[in-house]
C-alpha cells in the first residue's frame, strides 16, 4: 500500500467540529494522548490522571476513559510490533512528519490486534479519526485498507519479544546483562503485570480469600480483578495494601524494627512507610510533593497506622537526632516497572538515566548523615539500570568508610535466592519468579542495599 500515491490529493475541508460519532471521541483522545507520551515524553499516569489529566480525556465517560487506557497501555507495550506490522504493509514508509496518522493508526491497530474490541469498530472509527482530521483525510483510504488487512491476517501476527524494548533501553540492558537476560526481560513485558497486595497478616488466608496466591516472599498475589480493587473483602477493612512483590522487598532488609526510630525519605504514596509502621517503628515519612503525601497520609488513615508526615527536600532535611533506620526509596527512571508503566519506556532515554543516577549520590551522600551509629540504611529504587543502583553504592561506599555493605542473607528471601548478587545486594528483575502462567509471573525490576554506619 502506498502513501505516496495519494500525493495528488486535493487540500483537505476543515475537520467538522464534534465527534459525535459513538467511540470516535474515545479513539481521538487515545491517539491525542498516544502523541503526547511518545513526542513529549508525558507520563501516561499524569495524562489519564482523573484530576490533572488531560481535559479531552477527563471529558470522557467512566467506560471511555477505561477504554482508553486499555488501548494506550497494548499500544505502547505492543508499539514495536505494531511499527513492524504496520510497515510490513506499507510499499512505501509514511511520511517523515504524518505523526498524527502514526498515532491514530497505532490505536486502530492496537484494538485489531491486543483488544476485545470489534474489528468493524477498530477499522471504521480508525478512518472517521483520519476523516475527521485535515492532516489526515487524504489518507483514510489507506487507512482503511491497512487496518482491513491487519484484521484479515491477525492470526498470522505475533509480537516478538524483543519488540517491547526501546534501542535506548535494550542498548543499557545488554551492556549490563548480556543477550539472554535482555530477551528474558523484553518477554516478560509482554504480559502485564499481576496485582500483588502486601498484608498486615496471615499471607495464606488472605491469598484463599481472594482466589490469589501466597507468594514465599509473603506477598499475595492476584491474576485479575473481576470488579474494583476498592469491593475487595480487607480493603475498607485496612488490611492489605497494593504492592508489587519486588517493591516490598527493601523494607524487610531493616529485620525487627519494634520500637526503633525510622526515616522514610522519599516515601509518598506510602507503601514502603506502612511496612515500617506495621512493623512496629516510630516512623517519620518525608516526601517533597505535598499532593504525593496527601495520599500517603490518606493510605495510613485507611489502614490504621502512624506515622508522622513531613513535606520536605530530602536532600537538605536536618532531622534533631539521627535515626536507626533510614529508607532511602529513591526517585529513579522506573524502568523496572514497564510492565506496569509501558510509557516509560518512551517517556525515559539514557541521559535521564545518567541524571537521575547524580540524583541518587547527592541523596544517598545526604540520607548517610541521618542514620545513628551501628544505624541501618537502605538504598533501594526500581530502576533495571545498574548506573541507579549498584553503581551508585559503590560510588557511596568508596566515599564513605563509615558505612559498610551488610549482605542480604537468601534466608531473608525465600524464593528469591537468584535476586541475591555475590555481594549481597537485592537485584530483581521483571524475568524473576517466572510463572507457566504469564498474568502471575515476575516482578517489578528493584535494586536495594542494605548499608550499616559503624558503631
Ligand atoms: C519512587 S517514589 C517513592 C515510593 C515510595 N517509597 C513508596 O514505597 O510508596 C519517589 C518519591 O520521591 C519523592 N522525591 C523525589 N525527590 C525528592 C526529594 N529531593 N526530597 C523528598 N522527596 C523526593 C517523589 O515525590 C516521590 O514521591
Amino acid at each position: 500500500m502506498s502513501a505516496a500515491s495519494k500525493k495528488g490529493a486535493r487540500r483537505p475541508a476543515p475537520a467538522p467540529a464534534a465527534p459525535d460519532r459513538p467511540g470516535l471521541a474515545a479513539r481521538l483522545v487515545a491517539a491525542r494522548l498516544l502523541g503526547a507520551v511518545v513526542e513529549t515524553r508525558t507520563s501516561l499516569d499524569g495524562l489519564t490522571d482523573p484530576k490533572g489529566g488531560h481535559p479531552g480525556f477527563r471529558a470522557l465517560e467512566p467506560r471511555d476513559q477505561g477504554l482508553v487506557k486499555a488501548i494506550l497501555l497494548s499500544a505502547l507495550r505492543h508499539r514495536g510490533t505494531l511499527e513492524r506490522v504496520l510497515a510490513e504493509r506499507l510499499e512505501h514508509p509514511l511520511p517523515e512528519g504524518a505523526r498524527s496518522l502514526r498515532h491514530l493508526l497505532h490505536v486502530a491497530a492496537a484494538q485489531i490486534l491486543f483488544l476485545d474490541v470489534p474489528d468493524s469498530a477498530a477499522v471504521d472509527l480508525g478512518v472517521a479519526a483520519a476523516d475527521g482530521d485535515p492532516r489526515n483525510r487524504r489518507f483514510k483510504g489507506l487507512v482503511n485498507a491497512l487496518l482491513r488487512r491487519l484484521a484479515r491476517e491477525k492470526a498470522a501476527i505475533a509480537p516478538l519479544a524483543g519488540e517491547t524494548l526501546p534501542g535506548w533501553l535494550r542498548e543499557r540492558l545488554v551492556a549490563s546483562y548480556g543477550v539472554p537476560a535482555t530477551e528474558a526481560i523484553a518477554l516478560a513485558h509482554l504480559a502485564p503485570a499481576p496485582i500483588d497486595l502486601t498484608v498486615k497478616s496471615d499471607p495464606e488466608g488472605w491469598a484463599a480469600r481472594l482466589g490469589g496466591r501466597a507468594l514465599p516472599t509473603g506477598t499475595v498475589r492476584l491474576a485479575a480483578l473481576d470488579g474494583p480493587l476498592t469491593d475487595l473483602p480487607g480493603f475498607a477493612e485496612g488490611e492489605w495494601w497494593v504492592q508489587d512483590a519486588a517493591a516490598a522487598l527493601p523494607a524487610r532488609l531493616f529485620g525487627p524494627l519494634r520500637g526503633r526510630r525510622a526515616l522514610d525519605l522519599c516515601a509518598a504514596p506510602g507503601g514502603k512507610t506502612a511496612q515500617l509502621a506495621e512493623a512496629g517503628a516510630a516512623v517519620t515519612a518525608l516526601d517533597q510533593s505535598e499532593t504525593r503525601m496527601r495520599r500517603l497520609r490518606d493510605n495510613l488513615t485507611r489502614l490504621g497506622l502512624q506515622a508522622e508526615t513531613l513535606v520536605a527536600d530530602a536532600a537538605s532535611f536536618a532531622p534533631d537526632a539521627p535515626f536507626d533506620a533510614v529508607l532511602l526509596d529513591a526517585p529513579c527512571s522506573s524502568t523496572g516497572t514497564i510492565r506496569r508503566h509501558p510509557d516509560v519506556a518512551f517517556t525515559k532515554d539514557a541521559a535521564e538515566v545518567e541524571k537521575l543516577a547524580r540524583v541518587q549520590a547527592r541523596l544517598l551522600a545526604h540520607a548517610a548523615k541521618l542514620v545513628a551509629p551501628g544505624g541501618t540504611l537502605v538504598f533501594s529504587n526500581c530502576s533495571l539500570d545498574p548506573a541507579e543502583g549498584e553503581a551508585v553504592v559503590e560510588a557511596f561506599l568508596a566515599e564513605e568508610p563509615d558505612f559498610h555493605l551488610d549482605p542480604v542473607r537468601p534466608e531473608e528471601l525465600p524464593g528469591l535466592g537468584e535476586a541475591i548478587d555475590a555481594q549481597g545486594r537485592l537485584r530483581t528483575l521483571p524475568s524473576m519468579l517466572a510463572d507457566p502462567e504469564p498474568r502471575l509471573s515476575g516482578l517489578d525490576g528493584f535494586f536495594a542495599a542494605r548499608l550499616i554506619r559503624r558503631g
